[in-house]
């Protein structure tokens, strides 16, 4: 197979290269929306940084694609929603250019503090105007970080050794790594009126969009100096630029814009802020630690396998992949044939993870998607995958759950999975025997031992002699040999269940006969 992908945002050679010695790679940047749109179609895996806008538009004309790498951390620029609904994998490159973004905020924030880059141009001009440029110094102020993740952390330890006074505001803080780093952590409320200087490093979402406004900055200290080297729309900018006007904030440095490149800001014409072209990312070595890590991840994924940095879909740590595996290759194997034994509208979908695969852990969330890959790929239009697994079933309507028990019923692990329709309640239960053997081990209330594959007849029938010659008659009659055959039944004379395992596909004229046979109450075929 040959694959095509297009990288659509400068990005560095040792990354390409890595690319082309596996596939054709176009490097086609500066396009608009309408000219990739035009293209994108021929394409199985686009990586950009920030400039590409990976708009829905975008990815409804991606009819090949299946893998969007960013060679960097933010993911704002991608619709996530759209590309998850086509299954395509996003992944990132989170921890690549974190130093260099760390290191530009550190330069920014000494910058702000010594007016560096107004001097510079003051200088050049041939002035020589020394008490214009009075600066404050950071030993001993006290820094607000705003988003401790990986760039606010490795952003205290350097204030730190400045000897500043370093607070922190995250609603998902690490309280204990803050602890080790001697950060006091603080609510938004409480680090906004005691920081002189604040710096945000959160993503941009619904929640921090404009956080920092007129609101919260009327509520700092007077001369206090903001920094943003990592989102526009963090801080509103027409808020912040009232404020600089005003003389309520001393100074701001930014990085990024609300707009990008901020042609109709304001703000950028303040001789109070400091400003650079989104370069928190740009040095040579993030450039190189991203575009080798997307093009690494993008060649797994077209290769068939996964992402190391998914964005849009559960991750399995590496270390636990191998335990995971097989799980996942039962569930879905589980899904696809229950998915073949109900009929009607599926209005639910339960699985339950018992024994030791109750200690699957986030792992769990991998195998449920596998498991409703099984069950909605044979039933649906479009291709359901890890990404849009979730998605699809929430789309038609059917409620997931997940349950962990202890209970396994004498297996060592044990999973179940239940699908209820409009129409009926049937449930199936697997087992790791190894990491090579998968079995189904249980339909409904009947014990069976199957492995599960291939082609199968499933039949519920009275427990009466002749009802199983019949059977063998039928499938010999129309050329298809018996493979195996199970049966099991709870109470003698009552209901039987059979497992008859075939060596090929089962005609619709051969189902509709054995449905004829005396005391046959249900029989499905199934190719698992
Ligand atoms: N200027 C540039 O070139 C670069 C910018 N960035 C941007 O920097 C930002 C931070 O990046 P990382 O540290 O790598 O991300 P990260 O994911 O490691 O950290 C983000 C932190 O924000 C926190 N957060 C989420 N919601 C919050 C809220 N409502 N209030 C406060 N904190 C909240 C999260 O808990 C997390 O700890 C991102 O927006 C990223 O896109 C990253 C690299 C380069
Ligand atoms: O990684 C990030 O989030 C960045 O903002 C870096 O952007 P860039 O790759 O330099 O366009």
């Amino acid at each position: 197979m040959s694959y095509k992908v297009l990288v659509s945002d400068p990005l560095a050679e040792e990354g390409v290269d890595i690319l082309r010695g596996f596939c054709e790679v176009d490097v086609k940047t500066g396009l608009d929306e309408d000219e990739i749109i035009k293209i994108i179609g021929e394409y199985d895996g686009l990586l950009v940084r920030s400039g590409t806008q990976v708009t829905a538009k975008v990815i409804e004309a991606a009819d090949k694609l299946k893998f969007i790498g960013r060679a960097g951390a933010g993911v704002d620029n991608i619709d996530l929603d759209a590309a998850t609904k086509r299954g395509i994998i996003v992944a990132n490159a989170p921890a690549g250019n974190t130093l260099a973004a760390c290191e530009h905020t550190l330069a920014m924030m000494m910058s702000l503090s010594r007016n560096i880059p107004q001097a510079t141009a003051s200088v050049k001009k041939g002035e020589w105007k020394r008490s214009a440029f009075m600066g404050v110094e950071l030993n001993e102020k006290v820094l607000g970080i705003v988003g401790f993740g990986r760039i606010g952390q490795e952003l205290a330890k350097r204030a730190n050794a400045l000897e500043m006074k370093v607070v922190a505001y995250d609603p998902y803080i690490n309280v204990e790594r803050a602890k080790e780093l001697g950060v006091e952590v603080k609510t938004l409320e409480e680090l906004i009126p005691v920081a002189n200087f604040i710096t945000v490093h959160t993503p941009l979402i619904k929640e921090t969009r404009h956080m920092i406004n007129s609101d919260s900055i009327s509520k700092m200290k007077d001369g206090v100096r903001i920094i943003n080297c990592a989102r526009g729309g963090i801080i509103n900018e027409d808020d912040l630029y009232d404020a600089i006007v005003a003389g309520k904030v001393a100074g701001a440095a930014l990085d990024v814009y609300e707009e990008e490149p901020p042609h109709s800001s304001k703000i950028v014409t303040l001789d109070q802020v400091i400003t650079t072209p989104h370069l928190g990312a740009s040095t040579v070595e993030a450039q190189q630690n991203v575009a080798v890590s997307v093009a690494k991840q993008c060649i797994e994924v077209l290769k068939g396998g996964s992402a190391k940095f998914v964005v849009n879909a559960p991750m399995v740590p590496p270390d636990q992949q191998d335990r995971i595996e097989p799980y996942a290759r039962l569930a879905q194997k589980m899904g696809k044939l229950l998915i073949q034994l109900v009929e009607g509208r599926i209005e639910s979908v339960e699985i339950e993870y018992g024994g030791k695969a109750a200690d699957l852990g986030r792992g769990s969330k991998y195998v449920t998607r596998l498991a409703l890959k099984g069950i909605l790929d044979p039933i649906l239009q479009t291709p359901v995958n890890i990404v849009n697994a979730e998605f699809a079933a929430k789309e038609r309507g059917i409620k997931v759950s997940e349950t962990i028990t202890k209970e396994s019923e004498g297996f060592a692990n044990l999973v179940t999975i239940k699908i209820t329709t409009d129409k009926m309640a049937e449930s199936v239960s697997g087992n790791v025997s190894s990491p090579e053997k998968i079995r189904i081990v249980k339909i409904g209330e009947y014990m069976t031992d199957m492995t599960p594959g291939g082609d199968v007849i499933i039949s519920r029938h009275h427990d009466v002699p002749g009802v199983i010659g019949r059977f063998a008659t039928i499938t010999g009659q129309h050329n298809i040999n018996i493979a195996g055959m199970q049966v099991g039944r709870n109470k003698p004379g009552e209901e039987a269940i059979m497992v008859l395992n075939v060596d090929s596909a089962v005609p619709q004229e051969a189902m509709d006969e054995i449905l004829k046979i005396e005391g046959v109450f249900t029989a499905k075929y199934a190719h698992i």
